[in-house]
């Protein structure tokens, strides 16, 4: 978090090293932005992200603890769900993807008519994030209503991908988000674990690889708000 605030605090020209379009890039500095139906021009957030991969678990000392709160947090889901506590783990284990976003949100002077980061659903299986302390700016909608998550001190925003959350800017206070994304490969085959399903519980989307997810998230049909939602996508027509 300390990197990634300072990276911020860069020169912009010396952060403009970083800068692409070209998202294959490993590391790079970029702008999201939303497509509004019927206008031409992209609409840029008011925000501006960081992103570079981090280490495979596989890797990392035991020791100290922190090194392995992804698997904790994957032994915790999959005991919550009545699987072995490694289930997740094993499925996500092979060559995961690993990202860390860092994502700046400068102060806005107008926060009404701008976001800093449009709504989205994550892309990956489970999502680390740490906040400014004291600075709120990410939503999650719950019953159909915007809900802040407050930045809390010493505390982390643990999110599964399919939580829908955008983060909104203020007008006096700077504010950095890190999240650490964990996903599978672009080979593994997403699809219901086979414990999960029975009469009551039927499948309800056809197999398709994490590369196909990420084509079809993509795709240029993009409207406001719908990047990203995507499942649909692979639906079985029942
Ligand atoms: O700034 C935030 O809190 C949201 C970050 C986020 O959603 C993301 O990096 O995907
Ligand atoms: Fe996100």
């Amino acid at each position: 978090m300390t990197a990634m605030a300072q990276f911020f605090k860069l020169p912009p020209e010396e952060r403009a090293k970083y800068f692409t379009t070209d998202h294959s890039k490993q590391v790079k500095l970029f702008n999201f932005y939303l497509k509004v139906e019927g206008q031409e021009q992209k609409v840029t957030m008011w925000s501006e992200t960081f992103s570079h991969l981090w280490h495979p678990l596989n890797s990392l000392p035991e020791n100290p603890p922190q090194y392995g709160l992804m698997k904790t947090l994957l032994g915790l889901l999959s005991q919550g769900l009545g699987l072995e506590k490694d289930c997740l783990q094993k499925k996500l284990d092979d060559n995961p993807t690993l990202k860390a976003q860092g994502n700046y949100h400068p102060p806005c002077p107008d926060p009404e008519v701008t976001l800093g980061l449009a709504i989205h659903t994550d892309l990956n299986a489970l999502t680390v994030l740490k906040q400014t302390e004291g600075v709120t700016g990410l939503q999650v909608i719950k019953d159909g209503k915007w809900v802040a998550v407050d930045s809390l001190p010493q505390c982390l925003c643990i999110r599964v991908c399919t939580t829908a959350h955008r983060a909104v800017t203020n007008k006096i206070q700077p504010r950095l988000s890190l999240a650490m994304f964990y996903g599978p490969n672009r080979d593994t085959v997403i699809g219901p674990i086979k414990d999960l399903i029975d009469e009551q519980h039927s499948t309800l989307y056809r197999n398709y690889k994490y590369a196909e997810f990420l084509k079809s998230s993509t795709g240029k049909k993009e409207q406001e708000g719908a990047r990203r939602f995507v499942k649909e996508v692979f639906e079985l027509q029942n």
